[in-house]
């Protein structure tokens, strides 16, 4: 049994206008997602790419189609390329796409109406198409978390292959007996059964993008689901389960685990005086300090309205009591303006840790919490540790 060619020219011109609708399709609810637009679009190029092969690519076609061909094939791999810079949230660079499509029409005008020399032709777009799966390849294969990790590493891999193959068929042509390649249809060996491979690992690359913007949708939506949406700290669901997770390493380790309880004070104050708006500011301010202020392994997190928490694994109480009063300092020595309005404002914090409380979540919180709370009768702007506390006011009254 052959292959033949031409069905599977036309196959696959099919098979790519039915993804680039796909993708098109995708692209309408991709949201903030960039480059879902330029894949459908290079997927099109392959399309039309592929029927014009179908329809008259023979030793005996038109120049300007072969040129036409190899054009649309060149600025469908460019289309990938700049959509993987626009995917991976990076400014697209142009020049590369226009580049390689420049030279590409340049050599095939060259070969082809010119000096006329397919095997040539061949070689010196092989070459660039080489090159540019090669970029996309460089461009995929990156260090990045899971689950996208398996999506890039899925598409640069068949971006990889494709690359090698171009180089292959690139060598096969340059070692062809003299005047045996004429042309995509010429019976240099393999040629269906790799063009056939080459399709469909160029399919292999849209279904890995496909993937790729699958887990990225899958992603956004987890941190939406654990973030809050005002301060982009983690939410109270997502500080639970990072403190499941802490909880059982520290158990695991024999680690201490501290935690902080911080809550802005007079804050119905300052949203009675400056309005709502503006005591979503100062929460989104405090945020900015809290963030600049936590270690790369420390949690931080929304608990609900003008109260926020930090989780600290191999702190302890005295550790995560000197780290509170840095950062009450920082946010008290905050000059905020809003719209001419000058305003300041203190915190109370309370901490505690798990070699007094034990590593349970809520036993944790609650004992920051009454240290919280401690901190604000004893007059704000304050940090107490909850240990202290006990020490000193055994019959706390917790609200
Ligand atoms: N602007 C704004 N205000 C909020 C938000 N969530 C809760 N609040 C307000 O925060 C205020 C909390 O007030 P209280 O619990 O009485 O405490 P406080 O005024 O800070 O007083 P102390 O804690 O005792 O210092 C309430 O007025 C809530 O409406 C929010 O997301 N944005």
């Amino acid at each position: 049994m052959s292959l033949d060619l031409r069905t599977m020219m036309l196959m696959i011109s099919v098979l790519t206008l039915l993804l680039s609708g796909l993708l098109a399709l995708a692209g309408l609810h991709a949201g903030s997602i960039r480059g879902v637009r330029l894949w459908a679009l290079a997927s099109l190029c392959y399309s039309l790419a592929s029927f014009i092969a179908f329809a008259d690519m023979t030793p005996t076609s038109s120049a300007w189609l072969i040129v036409l061909g190899a054009v649309l094939v060149m600025a469908g791999n460019g289309l990938q390329f700049s959509g993987i810079q626009a995917f991976k949230e990076q400014r697209i660079d142009w020049r590369i796409p226009l580049l390689i499509v420049g030279v590409v029409f340049a050599q095939s005008v060259w070969f082809t109406l010119l000096y006329p020399d397919a095997s040539a032709r061949a070689i010196a777009n092989s070459l660039v198409f080489a090159l540019i799966n090669a970029l996309c390849a460089r461009a995929l294969l990156i260090r990045i978390e899971p689950p996208l990790r398996t999506a890039y590493w899925f598409t640069g891999a068949s971006f990889a292959v494709l690359a090698a193959a171009s180089l292959i068929r690139a060598a096969t042509i340059f070692h062809a007996p003299p005047g045996t390649f004429v042309g995509l249809f010429s019976q240099v060996p393999f040629v269906p059964a790799r063009f056939l491979a080459s399709s469909l690992i160029l399919m292999c690359v849209t279904f890995g993008f496909i993937l790729m913007l699958n887990y990225r949708l899958i992603t956004d939506m987890q941190k939406i689901a654990l973030h809050d949406g005002l301060t982009g700290a983690l939410n109270r669901r997502g500080l639970e389960e990072e403190a499941i997770r802490l909880s059982a390493h520290c158990n695991r380790k024999g680690d201490t685990l501290a935690i902080m309880m911080i809550d802005v004070d007079h804050f119905k104050l300052i949203n009675d005086r400056n309005g709502h708006q503006l005591g979503d500011k100062v929460l989104q301010r405090l945020a900015a300090v809290a963030q600049a202020s936590v270690r790369s392994d420390d949690y931080f997190a929304r608990y609900g309205g003008e109260e926020f928490c930090i989780l600290l694994p191999s702190t302890t109480e005295e550790e995560a009591r000197v780290l509170a009063d840095r950062l009450r300092q920082a946010y008290a020595a905050l000059t905020m303006e809003f719209g001419g309005e000058v305003l300041r404002s203190t915190i109370s914090i309370g901490v505690a840790d798990s070699i007094h409380v034990g590593l349970e979540f809520s036993a944790l919180v609650s004992a920051a919490d009454q240290a919280m709370y401690w901190a604000k009768q004893k007059g704000r702007n304050r940090v107490v540790a909850h240990s202290v506390m006990v020490c000193n006011v055994p019959e706390i009254v917790t609200i």
